[in-house]
């Protein structure tokens, strides 16, 4: 009888990881669940928060395009997880068996500074981004002092510096810009830090477009509390600042949902919630259970004064499902090959006219490979790609063979390598 392989979250890990199985193994049956009816492009969700992109442009229905390739849908969240008897409970109270689990359900956003859910906006999800959308056109009706950051424990601060690059765009065009202070508050120990202790000259480089673009910046401080009219923050001797504002987009911290402590210690990091993973992105203690993306426990690249995590981009979640689905794929085999992803980071903040590129591989130093760059090309670059992924995710196919060879010849990246010893830290095989 064909393996039964469940993926809880219809985002990019849990698309990427069925795809890939499914190219590698036509017998399996493959079930994502994922309570939210749509894939969702997320990297644009800070131009859907401008106006710049609709919600139809960057999201595709799940229940259309699943069935096309074989992989059955149910539209609802997974509610718990019970590993010792391999199933899944759905919040209809649906039970699920699995003889494979690949828990792929993205972030709980964690709103941590008091007042911060209440009277600051955010571009995490489609939802929130049209939100904001809102009450950016009240805004531009009557402009004042704005504030973008992060606060303390953030592991993605890109949206942040593209919100506040594409901000500044969107109010030079409307004839705005002079009527708006823009501030950037950020847990990270410099600017450019990026979750990654740096990439090559990203400090100096965030500093000059800041500088540039006229927007201050202020760096490893915690934010405390949002109010409806000032952000208030802290230094590390614990003083208390104020910074006035009539609108703020802060980054919330990111943890693991319910639904990954509902397995108990063993599978969520007592920590933070998220799957604990091997190297190749296994659960050590239940091997039929695998994690993808951002809900994966990944050590942070260093500590800092103000605690902030490592970021998982796109690419990195890219790799981890691949690796992930050769796993599997190879354990249904009796093969005793396993692979382990590259976690290589490619960031590109758009800033509307341009943009500015970060390439780090590994994302863990030392590094092979450091690049930048900033250019007109790249703001094109990062549309273009987002058209290209769009086109991955409806034809099935996301992995296709030109973007390996490309990825390789171009970046030195091969996605995953052979690991011998899979036990040990993600990212350090
Ligand atoms: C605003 C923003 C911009 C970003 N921009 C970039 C970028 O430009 N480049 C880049 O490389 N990376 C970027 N990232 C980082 C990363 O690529 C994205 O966060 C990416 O969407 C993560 O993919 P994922 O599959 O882990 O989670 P998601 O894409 O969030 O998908 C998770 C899915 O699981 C579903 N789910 C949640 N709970 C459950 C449950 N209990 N049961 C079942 N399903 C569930 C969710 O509804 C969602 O559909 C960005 C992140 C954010 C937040």
């Amino acid at each position: 009888m064909s393996k039964h392989v469940v993926i809880l979250g219809g985002g990019i890990g849990g698309i990427a990881t069925a795809y890939n199985l499914r190219r590698m193994d036509s017998s399996l049956k493959i079930t994502i669940v994922s309570g939210r009816p749509y894939f969702g492009f997320t990297p644009a969700y800070p131009h859907l928060a401008l106006g710049w992109r609709k919600f139809e442009d960057i999201t595709i229905p799940l229940a259309n395009l699943l069935p096309k390739f074989n992989i059955d849908y149910v539209p609802e969240n997974g509610e718990s997880i019970d590993p010792d008897n391999n199933k899944i409970r759905t919040t209809s109270g649906k039970e699920i068996e699995y003889d494979y689990l690949v828990i792929a359900t993205g972030p709980k956003l964690v709103f941590g500074a008091e007042g911060q859910e209440q009277y600051s906006t955010s571009v995490c999800t489609a939802e929130h981004a049209l939100e904001l959308q809102k009450k950016l056109e009240e805004f531009y009706a009557d402009p004042g002092p704005v504030v973008v950051g992060a606060i303390p424990g953030v592991s993605c601060f890109g949206p942040a510096y593209e919100f506040a690059f594409m901000l500044h765009h969107e109010l030079k065009k409307r004839g705005l810009r002079h009527r708006v202070r823009i501030t950037y508050i950020t847990s990270e120990p410099y600017v450019g830090h990026l979750g990654l202790g740096g990439v090559g000259p990203s400090r100096r480089l965030m500093e000059d477009l800041f500088a540039e673009r006229s927007i201050n910046w202020i760096a490893n401080v915690k934010i405390t509390k949002v109010e409806p009219d000032k952000v208030i923050y802290e230094d590390l001797e614990g003083k208390q600042y104020e910074v006035p504002c009539k609108l703020s987009m802060l980054m919330p911290r990111f943890m693991g949902p319910e639904v990954v402590a509902s397995a108990g210690d063993k599978v969520a990091n007592p920590a933070n919630k998220m799957v604990i993973v091997n190297r190749c992105f296994q659960n050590p203690t239940y091997k039929n259970i695998y994690g993808v993306g951002v809900v994966t426990a990944i050590p942070p690249v260093e500590q800092t004064p103000i605690p902030t995590g490592a970021p998982k981009t796109g690419m990195m979640i890219e790799q981890m499902a691949l690796a992930v689905a050769k796993n599997i794929v190879n354990d249904i085999k009796n093969s005793a090959d396993r692979y382990a992803p590259e976690l290589s980071a490619v960031c590109i903040a758009d800033m509307g006219g341009d943009a500015a590129g970060f390439f780090a591989h590994p994302v863990l130093p030392p590094r092979a490979t450091v690049k930048h760059k900033k250019a007109v090309w790249m703001h094109w670059f990062k549309s273009a790609f987002e058209k290209y992924f769009l086109w991955k995710v409806k034809s099935g196919n996301i992995s296709p063979f030109f973007e390996e060879k490309a990825l390789e010849l171009l970046l030195g990246v091969h996605g995953v390598r052979l690991c011998k010893d899979c036990s040990g830290s993600p990212g350090t095989c």
